[in-house]
């Protein structure tokens, strides 16, 4: 069996266009562009690609991009003081603290200073809580997109075993919360749980963000299941120790062999990410603006 590849960089540019028709349409009934403003603390070169490509993306989808560059040295209170005063501003729709941050600033004061109502990323803890009791906020970009690419691969997940290896905040667990809600039986797995090829080879549904590059091996996957791979690992090149190139959680090769259907890195689940994050401000601006939420599956 050859897995058939699911083109997460595809999806996301359908998607994208049709936030854009959205936006089209709140601005012409708001009066104004929907407004997302990312803050970039330091020089982390990954962070600034990511922020980059992110105010690329609002600008050509027709938001008001706002970007904050901050100098790596900033201290907490400087960086709350910004926080608040985009919670203020009345233009702003959506807030994105780009993580990781520096080592003096601690995520979590932040996360917890953002309004929940701009809180695009899904991270403050009432968005966290609102996805536990299923109802409506905030659900962090990346998780989010990997269940719009698991719905447009499989349609209805009930039932199916789904097995989520990896426990972040970010991903592991709002992961687990939305196959839940999609009443699929959940497992959460961890580098720490035993007999992890045992229980990966149970799963209809595998979704990696483990963060270890190359980890799930092919024969830990089930005969036909589907595999996200949430994983962003650059790991030096065997062909020139010089460059690095990006692998996944999963060991590509070898899974495509089992698996029905797989997300490739790069090109998978990544894009998803940038083109949910509009998604979720265009909703923010809506709620804001008492207009109605636009369906963006
Ligand atoms: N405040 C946030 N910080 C971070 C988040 C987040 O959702 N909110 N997620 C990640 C980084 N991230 C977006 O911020 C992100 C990661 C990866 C991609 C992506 O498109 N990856 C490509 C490969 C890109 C490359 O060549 O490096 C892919 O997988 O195809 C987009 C966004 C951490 N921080």
């Amino acid at each position: 069996m050859t897995a058939e590849r699911i083109d997460g960089k595809a999806f996301a540019a359908g998607l994208r266009a049709r936030v854009a028709e959205q936006v089209a349409a709140f601005t012409a009934a708001a009066g104004r562009k929907p407004a997302l403003a990312v803050v970039l603390v330091g020089e982390d070169p990954a962070s600034q690609v990511y922020v980059r490509n992110k105010h690329r993306a609002a600008e050509e989808a027709g938001f008001e991009s706002i970007e904050i560059r901050l100098p790596a040295d900033t201290g907490q209170a400087d960086l709350l003081a910004e926080v608040a005063r985009l919670n203020a501003d009345p233009g702003v729709d959506g807030i994105l603290v780009q993580l990781p941050l520096p080592e003096q600033i601690a995520s979590q004061a932040v996360i917890l200073a953002i309004d929940p109502d701009k809180d695009v990323d899904g991270f403050h803890p009432v968005n966290v809580g609102r996805l536990g009791l299923g109802t409506p906020g905030f659900v962090p970009c990346t998780p989010r997109g990997c269940m719009m690419l698991l719905r447009d691969r499989l349609g209805d997940l009930s039932g199916l075993h789904a097995v989520v290896v990896g426990r972040s905040n970010i991903v592991g667990k709002p992961m687990a919360q939305l196959l839940l809600a999609a009443n699929a039986t959940v497992t959460i797995a961890h580098s720490r749980t035993r007999s992890l090829p045992v229980l990966c080879r149970t799963a209809d549904i595998l979704v990696a963000a483990v963060g270890r590059p190359e980890m799930i091996q092919g024969d830990w996957i089930k005969p036909g299941a589907t595999v996200i791979d949430v994983g962003v690992n650059r790991v030096p090149n065997p062909d020139d120790p010089q460059k690095t190139r990006l692998v996944g959680d999963v060991h590509y090769d070898s899974a495509v062999q089992r698996a029905g259907a797989i997300t490739p890195v790069p090109g998978g689940v990544g894009p998803m990410t940038i083109a949910v994050l509009l998604a979720n401000t265009l909703d923010a601006a809506c709620r804001r603006a008492g207009l109605q939420v636009p369906d963006a599956a």
